[in-house]
């Protein structure tokens, strides 16, 4: 690392500088007290451990500190600065930057974008400049990462350390690391106490959060512990022992000791076998796991050990076989039913149900156990969710909670405690203990040596070598996707499975494409031997062309072509200026609601009552722009769909986002407001629209609309201002994720409530384009558009998911829409096989989005 050179480390530069005080902070999450009155002051340049069990209040401290959890009582102070109730934007004005423990990194976005978006707004670059400056600043640091790639292709440790990377150059007076290194290796491990390190000799305050007690002692100056919600107390790092740490967490004296191995005997019955099994990032692989073995793989960050055990049960499996006491094993399904069990290190979106509650999650893979003719017994149920919270030490409100209530620890107990109930003959778990706490970590090693010794398998992966030297009855060591080393668990230490790791590699994964590089400062040539991989070169094919967004409009512009091309054939007219100019007067107020619509889908929200506020925007017009000239009408018009658009936005975004209504049955409401506002006015069709401004809106270039032309300079312009300037980044990362969006210090909440207001506004402008079409005051004309305005985004590539798509592409769906509309009549089919093409075009244009996303779950 370029800026922490020993030398430079060992300077310190603590000063008496408070950074950060809080006074009697607390918060109280129903029944349960996470914090109680904590007070605490961290000064500049000292690096802070803050150490506690699962549940005892760290992340709410840490929460509390950085604006993402409101406190009951208490102030914080950075510096001078007070802050009650405040918002993440604000701590990170006072100079606060936060690595939460699950994170905040858009995946979807580049890693130059991500750097951008998360450093303080004084701090970034003009935006056209992020590359290089992304680039600098990576070099600086000595990451090796490639600024345009998505992180989305980055391996897990890389992108810890990244964040934590965007945190420190910051220089922030206080920097929070919350469990900052609970999925790292050793080597990952050391980067970010240098990182830590560093920051202090910068000036910062560090506190960081950790189960890890080893880094305490080699990071830290000082420890404060927590204990149920309770400050217990600071002690310089030189002045205690781990021991004493962990029994002051606990409150008692703690057993620390790994449940006791006996040596490795080969001759014990084989439970699995795996041959020449492949998979992407790992193989070929042989491998047999025997009855009463636990089975540790290690190896450095991403060289295929995670794969490796999806492979075991036959997930993201490409060659070679699984047995399962002599039967091949062809599918998971079929693994699970023999026994074979996986647990993800992925809990939040694989191992735990977040929809259902704690009690559901618990019993979810044993209901049959405590059932009776296929009914629950409750009391059955109960005393099991009541044993299993007891033997695990799960720290909980009630069980009817969902798990998103519980700590990062006690969701991890939660996931390990529903895998042993199902009595699994062989259990394949993905690092067992990520951020459990120490006295925890114990007991989760005795339930997994019980499970063996009742004569299962257990494999276990995980970063932390000293885990699987203290648990592991035989250790495989993996590099570049092989096994390079297999080795007696018993005798073997952290130093011994470290120094196995022959050949360092890193996985970068791009483009489904395994680019094993060598770690800077090791050989660079492939290694010899078994654990050699072919490097494979990144893609030659142009960015521009692999760009999805860009496919999608080349593929659509293609498609209204052979549509086109194909309904000249048929009727030769299709092609007159007229016919054209048909097709392009349809598309102009259909484009206009499109682009409305855009607007809340990037945001990740949907508005259904845009069809009913063109209808009312088209009656208004009948009472206020029935006589006079052009110039006043325009004006009135536009004055009126203004106030409309506003009204009605306001009561969306005060549904959506403070009453926090599901977005479609709030516009549902909007719907039916504004529709019977529309109706009273107007209970008939009545009221003829200037003629004036009828011609002057309907008039064209040739073909075009003027009123398109003008729409279509607005998309571009739009498509600049949300793909090229740090605004429409910060916009797009709301729709990607609000929550990760609110982390980084963004308004998300006022930019969701403006979607909602800009998208009433454009749909009742929308209005005023179809009211000079339809040239009479109808309470029902705007209805057809609801939906042709959802679909006209998503064909041209928006996601109802939020974060995607182009303005340009919301305008080529409604022209395709409005194309397909024409068919009918130019064509002579009936109306109801022309809505059948409408449905089978927007279905294909879904099908384009949930397709990818299946493959790469399944792949996940
Ligand atoms: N949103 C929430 N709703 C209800 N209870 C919550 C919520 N967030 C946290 N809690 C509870 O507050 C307590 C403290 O949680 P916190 O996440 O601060 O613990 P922690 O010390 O960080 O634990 P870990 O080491 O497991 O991450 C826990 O008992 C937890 O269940």
């Amino acid at each position: 690392m370029t800026h922490s050179t020993d030398e430079m480390l060992k300077t310190g530069t603590r000063t008496d500088e408070v950074v950060l005080t809080t006074d009697g902070v607390s918060k109280q999450y129903g029944p349960v007290t996470a914090l109680s009155a904590m007070s605490l002051t961290v000064r500049a340049g000292e690096v802070r451990a803050l150490v506690g069990e699962n549940g005892s209040g760290k992340s709410t401290f840490v929460g509390i500190v950085s604006g993402t959890v409101v406190p009951n009582t208490g102030t914080v102070t950075i510096g001078t600065r007070s802050l009650t109730k405040h918002l993440p934007v604000e701590s990170q004005n006072a100079g606060v930057l936060t690595v939460f423990q699950d994170g905040s990194l858009l995946a979807a976005l580049t890693v130059a974008q991500n750097l951008y978006i998360g450093t303080p707004a004084a701090q970034r670059p003009k935006y056209g400049e992020i590359s290089t400056w992304a680039s600098e600043r990576l070099a600086e640091y000595d990451l090796d990462l490639d600024p345009l790639l998505k992180v989305a292709a980055l391996a897990p440790g890389d992108r810890q350390i990244l964040e934590i990377v965007r945190a420190v150059m910051a220089k922030p007076r206080l920097l929070l690391l919350d469990e900052s290194t609970s999925a790292l290796d050793a080597s990952g491990v050391d980067k970010v106490l240098d990182l830590m390190r560093l920051a202090a000799l910068q000036g910062s305050a560090v506190l960081f959060v950790t189960h890890r007690l080893a880094e305490v002692f080699r990071v830290a100056d000082a420890v404060s512990i927590l204990r149920d919600g309770h400050y217990i107390g600071t002690r310089p790092a030189g002045e205690v022992s781990p021991k004493q740490i962990v029994e002051l967490m606990a409150g008692t004296k703690v057993e620390m000791e790994f449940p006791p191995r006996s040596p490795l005997h080969s001759g014990a019955k084989e439970l699995l076998r795996a041959e020449g099994l492949e998979g992407e990032k790992f193989g070929p692989v042989d491998l047999t796991l025997r009855a009463g073995q636990i089975l540790g793989i290690a190896g450095a960050d991403g060289n295929g050990q995670g794969q490796l055990l999806r492979g075991l049960a036959t997930l993201g499996v490409t060659g070679g076989s699984v047995t399962s006491l002599g039967t091949a094993l062809r599918s998971y399904r079929q693994a699970t039913r023999d026994g074979i069990v996986f647990l993800s290190g992925d809990r939040k979106n694989e191992s735990l149900f977040q929809a259902l509650s704690i009690r559901e999650n618990m019993t979810a893979g044993v209901l049959r156990r405590l059932s009776t003719g296929g009914i629950v017994r409750s009391g059955a149920e109960n005393r099991f969710v009541d044993k299993q919270i007891a033997d695990f030490g799960i720290r909980l409100g009630t069980p009817a909670q969902p798990p998103s209530s519980l700590s990062g620890g006690n969701q991890q107990k939660i996931a390990l405690s529903k895998a042993l109930a199902t009595e699994p003959k062989v259990l394949l778990i993905d690092e067992p203990t990520q951020g459990v706490d120490v006295r925890s970590r114990m007991d989760i090693y005795r339930f997994i040596r019980a499970c063996a010794d009742e004569g299962n398998a257990v494999v276990i992966v995980s970063s932390d070598a000293s885990e699987l030297a203290g648990v592991a009855d035989r250790i495989v060591v993996m590099s570049r996707g092989r096994i390079i080393e297999d080795m007696p668990g018993l005798g073997s230490n952290e130093e011994s499975i470290v120094g196995a790791f022959a050949v360092e590699s890193r996985v970068v994964e791009g483009d489904g494409e395994p680019v094993s590089e060598p770690v800077p400062g090791t050989d660079p040539e492939p290694a010899a031997g078994p654990a050699a991989a072919p490097v494979v070169r990144r893609s030659r094919i142009p960015r521009w062309v692999r760009n999805e967004e860009t496919t999608r409009l080349a593929v659509l512009a293609l498609l209204m072509l052979a549509i086109g091309a194909v309904t000249a054939a048929q009727n030769p007219t299709f092609l007159s200026e007229l016919s054209l100019k048909n097709v392009l007067l349809i598309a102009t107020p259909l484009t206009a609601v499109a682009i409305a619509q855009y607007f809340v889908l990037l945001v990740g929200g949907i508005d259904v009552s845009v069809g009913a506020t063109m209808s009312l925007s088209v009656v208004l017009m009948s009472f206020l722009v029935n006589t006079g000239g052009i110039f006043p009408n325009i004006l009135v018009a536009i004055g009126a769909a203004v106030v409309l658009g506003v009204v009605v936005g306001l009561i969306n975004a005060w549904l959506v986002e403070r009453m926090r209504l599901s977005a479609v049955i709030a516009t549902i409401a909007t719907l039916g407001i504004v529709t019977g506002v529309a109706l009273t006015l107007r209970p008939t069709p009545g009221g003829a629209i200037s003629y004036e401004l009828m011609s002057a809106i309907t008039r064209s270039i040739g073909i075009f609309p003027i009123a398109l032309i003008v729409l279509a300079v607005l998309v571009v312009a739009g498509d600049i201002l949300l793909r090229r300037t740090g605004l429409g980044l910060r916009v797009r990362a709301v729709g990607i994720n609000g929550l990760y969006a609110d982390r980084l210090g963004i308004r998300a909440t006022a930019i969701r409530g403006g979607a909602y207001v800009l998208c009433a506004v454009l749909a009742a402008m929308a209005g005023v384009l179809l009211a000079a079409q339809v040239g009479i005051g109808d309470a029902s004309v705007g209805e057809i558009y609801t939906l042709l305005a959802i679909a006209a985004p998503v064909i041209g590539g928006a996601s109802l998911l939020g974060g995607r798509g182009t303005l340009i592409g919301a305008l080529l769906g409604a022209v395709m829409l409005a194309l397909l509309m024409t068919l009918a009549t130019v064509l002579r089919i009936s109306q109801g096989v022309n809505l059948l093409f409408i449905g089978g075009i927007t279905l294909i244009a879904l099908l384009t989005y949930v397709l990818p996303l299946r493959r790469n779950a399944l792949r996940r």
